[in-house]
């Protein structure tokens, strides 16, 4: 008899299993439903997070498969889930059962993508054979609707469960839920559905094929879960997500929003030198978010799990991470978890939350409350969740060392001392790293900036000035971001990626807070002023920052040159004209920029166009229009980024002499002046070593033509409306003014040599006739007048 469930016999599979997992007894809400879904009723549970729901469907499912007549090759079980993850974790626990109960049912995970789902279905119908055990399959709502929708038959399942029901009843999903659960024989069937926060309203899903049902509820009382808030300003959440002073306690988990933040700060948490030391030494930072490889997650899933305070090296496991692992992912020893953001419905927040404390366990959680946020407080306590204002640890107990009022007049006599007052800033880190056993990141943020007030007062140039940062981990966060490119652009897609998904109502502050180097250029930003956001102070470009990773450094540059002449023409505003290049076309259309690579290629794009059009001068013009004239402005680049003027003096140089060059090798080929005579020319005049000519009578006329078709052709190309794009494509194939001018006066030329010609001939018949006339043209004497 099992001591499990001392009124209920479980097979010897199912003994044999919970005893080699230690399971010596059940747990309220396994007491409550097992016995139910044992005698087949359809069951919707509702219990607290961690409470171990998993196994009050597994140990029904595999006793009906022991007791009941096994079905070789037919599919006996579907469990739907939301993600990809908690499939593998389930998938996991019912390997467990199988390790003990061979050939006696097999289980099959239905996760992948569309790109997948027929190969999925393919192998599972290959294996849907009567050699093979009967099949459990596990499976994500969008793999397992392309399975019903297959030829693989669902008559022989008998048994349903919908884990995380109120996600898969979502409106989204709630349809398809509904149409797989249409293709399972509702009258034979057994139907479990279980979470943590099922709502009141499950009509929908009886409609669709629900029998009479037992509803569960164990309640959350004797709970060890504490819930606590603090309030903090947006810009300091960084510095106040900071738990260090419990680093010795147990792995934390942080649940933010936007799915980008983990691997922000993950990364710059890793890349700054500055965090080796203290109090990071023993922090291993882990992150899983939507971009992350499923191999990948499930490793890091178990390095987080099997991380343990003992552990000589980490001491602390932080793993950054979303929504993702919000819901069902069993973080065996998860002692923390900090909410970044307020997520909007309280059920996020139950799962969040439940991440920690799990079966029975202590787990405390922590939402960072910013001051506009101070009404989510009264509205999680009409939804019963009661959060308290944290005060923070007992700084006496905290295991780092603080910094003594001696350490700091050291540090700042050894800053003092240096004769570079501007070097000051790199002293100050390189001190506050080396020197003195500084927690960077405090449990209050406020810690930091008296830390380093008193340097940026007495001493010309602080860090928090340098990095005009309000905090030094801002001031991190930036210098990393100004090392490696790769940094920058997380910042920037995280803070984009944020501020689409909430509601902003403290812009500057969220800038601050992601540590952008320059105010966005963002639609929702033009009406926003600068106010507050202190801007990198730095005379820079941010095309100057490049990547560490040299192959990647190389690819943005040769993009970079590209963009340049890919931009799309820009709509102008109401009563602007628009812009036409000669002999550019429009090419790609929509192509992303970074917000801020934006705004300078829109400065550089700018340049462009005057030297394209500014002064009507033709030698710009034409240079603009050379293919050689690209390289100048990326040289341009090349030079501010190696600081190389030099190089760049004389490659231009170089292209003018080639350029003479090839022009007098023409000349001499065809020994022909040229007419209508293009930049070649007026580089060639310009030039102080020139051996032509200077310009003739015609050219100077020429260019007073020339300036009057510019200016007609200008007004052609203004008149043009710019939404006529096809207009504008027409217009490109017409002939120019200037084309059908320089045309005419060929043809007038031609016409004057063929009239002089003809004249010509006339003149010599006329003479041959005369000739013929005075002599004889057999004696060639003159003939008698007479
Ligand atoms: N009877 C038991 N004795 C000891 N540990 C148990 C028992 N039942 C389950 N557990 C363990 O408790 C943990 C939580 O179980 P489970 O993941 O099933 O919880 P849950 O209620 O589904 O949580 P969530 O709502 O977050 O999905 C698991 O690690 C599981 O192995």
């Amino acid at each position: 008899m099992s001591t499990f469930l001392p009124d209920f016999p479980l097979s010897e599979p199912v003994r044999k299993t919970l005893a080699s997992r230690g399971f010596v007894s059940s747990k309220p809400v396994q007491t409550a439903v097992i016995p139910i879904l044992l005698e087949g009723h359809d069951v919707v549970v509702e219990a607290m997070t961690g409470s171990g729901k998993t196994l009050c469907y597994s140990i029904p499912l595999i006793e009906r498969l022991i007791n009941t007549e096994p079905q070789n090759g037919m599919i006996r079980a579907i469990i739907l889930l939301p993600t990809r993850m908690l499939v593998e974790q389930v998938v996991k626990e019912f390997k467990l059962f199988q390790k003990h109960a061979k050939h006696l049912f097999s289980v099959f995970q239905a996760t992948g993508g569309d790109e997948n789902a027929q190969g999925i279905c393919n192998e599972l119908k290959r294996i849907l054979i009567p050699s093979e055990p009967q099949m459990i399959v596990i499976g994500t709502i969008g793999c397992m609707l392309k399975i019903v929708h297959s030829s693989i038959s669902m008559s022989s399942v008998d048994y349903l469960v919908l884990d995380e029901a109120d996600n898969l009843m979502k409106t989204q999903s709630f349809d398809d839920t509904k149409e797989i659960l249409s293709h399972i024989p509702a009258k034979k069937r057994t139907t479990a559905l279980f979470s943590a926060t099922m709502g009141t309203n499950v009509t929908d899903l009886i409609d669709a094929g629900l029998k009479k049902y037992f509803k569960i509820r164990v309640s959350n009382k004797g709970a060890i879960l504490q819930n606590e808030l603090v309030d903090t300003d947006l810009i300091k959440k960084k510095s106040s997500s900071d738990f260090s002073g419990q680093k010795y306690e147990l792995p934390t988990v942080e649940v933010p929003k936007s799915s980008l933040f983990p691997s922000v700060f993950s990364t710059i948490l890793k890349s700054s030198p500055e965090l080796d030391s203290d109090p990071f030494s023993g922090v291993n930072f882990l992150a899983i978010h939507g971009g992350t490889a499923p191999k990948k997650q499930s490793k890091i899933l178990s390095a987080f799990n099997s991380s343990k305070p003992t552990d000589p090296i980490h001491k602390l496991t932080v793993l950054f991470t979303t929504d993702l692992c919000a819901r069902g992912v069993d973080f065996t020893d998860c002692g923390w978890i900090i909410q970044f953001d307020a997520p909007q419905s309280p059920d996020t927040f139950v799962h969040r939350i439940g991440r920690s404390g799990r079966m029975e366990k202590e787990g405390k959680s922590i939402v960072l409350l910013s001051k506009e946020e101070d009404s989510y407080v009264y509205f999680m306590q009409l939804k019963a969740l009661t959060l308290r204002e944290w005060h923070g640890f007992d700084p006496t107990t905290s295991p780092i060392p603080r910094l003594s009022p001696l350490d700091l007049l050291a540090v700042e006599a050894a800053a003092r001392t240096k004769q570079n007052q501007s070097n000051v800033h790199s002293e100050l880190f390189e001190l506050l790293g080396a020197q003195v056993d500084c927690p960077y990141l405090s449990v209050d943020g406020e810690v930091l900036v008296d830390l380093v007030v008193p340097f940026a007062a007495k001493s010309s140039i602080s860090a928090l000035e340098l990095f005009s940062a309000p905090d030094l981990v801002t001031a991190l966060i930036r210098r990393a971001q100004l090392k490696d490119r790769k940094l920058f652009d997380l910042a920037q897609r995280a803070f984009v990626s944020f501020v689409r998904g909430v509601k902003v109502l403290d812009w500057v502050g969220v800038m601050t807070m992601f540590a952008l180097l320059k105010f966005p250029r963002m639609p929702e930003l033009k009406h926003i002023k600068e106010g507050r956001f202190r801007p990198l102070p730095l005379d820079f470009k941010t095309k100057w920052i490049q990547y560490e990773e040299a192959d990647r450094e190389k690819e943005r540059r040769r993009d970079l040159k590209k963009n340049k002449f890919d931009r799309p023409i820009q709509k102008p505003k109401a009563g602007e004209k628009p812009s036409i290049q000669k002999g550019k076309r429009v090419k790609k259309q929509g192509h992303v920029f970074d917000l801020q690579d934006e705004a300078e290629i829109e400065e550089d794009y700018k340049k462009l166009k005057k030297g394209s059009r500014g002064g009507r001068n033709k030698k710009k013009k034409r240079n603009f229009d050379d293919s050689d004239d690209s390289d100048d402005l990326m040289s341009d680049l090349d030079s501010d980024l190696s600081s190389d003027d030099s190089s760049h003096d004389d490659r231009k140089k170089r292209k003018v002499d080639k350029k003479k060059g090839k022009k007098k090798m023409e000349m001499e080929e065809e020994n022909e002046e040229p007419q209508f005579e293009d930049s070649d020319k007026m580089i060639l005049d310009d030039s102080s070593d020139s051996d032509q000519p200077p310009p003739e009578e015609e050219s100077v006329a020429d260019e007073i033509i020339d300036s009057e078709e510019e200016r007609l052709r200008k007004q052609e190309e203004d008149s043009i409306p710019w939404k006529d794009r096809e207009a504008l494509k027409k217009y490109w194939k017409q002939e120019s003014l200037y084309d059908r001018r320089k045309r005419e006066k060929k043809q007038e030329r031609k016409k004057k040599i063929d009239r002089t010609k003809k004249e010509t001939h006339q003149k010599r018949k006329n003479w041959q006739a005369k000739r013929s006339q005075m002599f004889d043209p057999v004696t060639h004497k003159r003939r008698n007048r007479h």
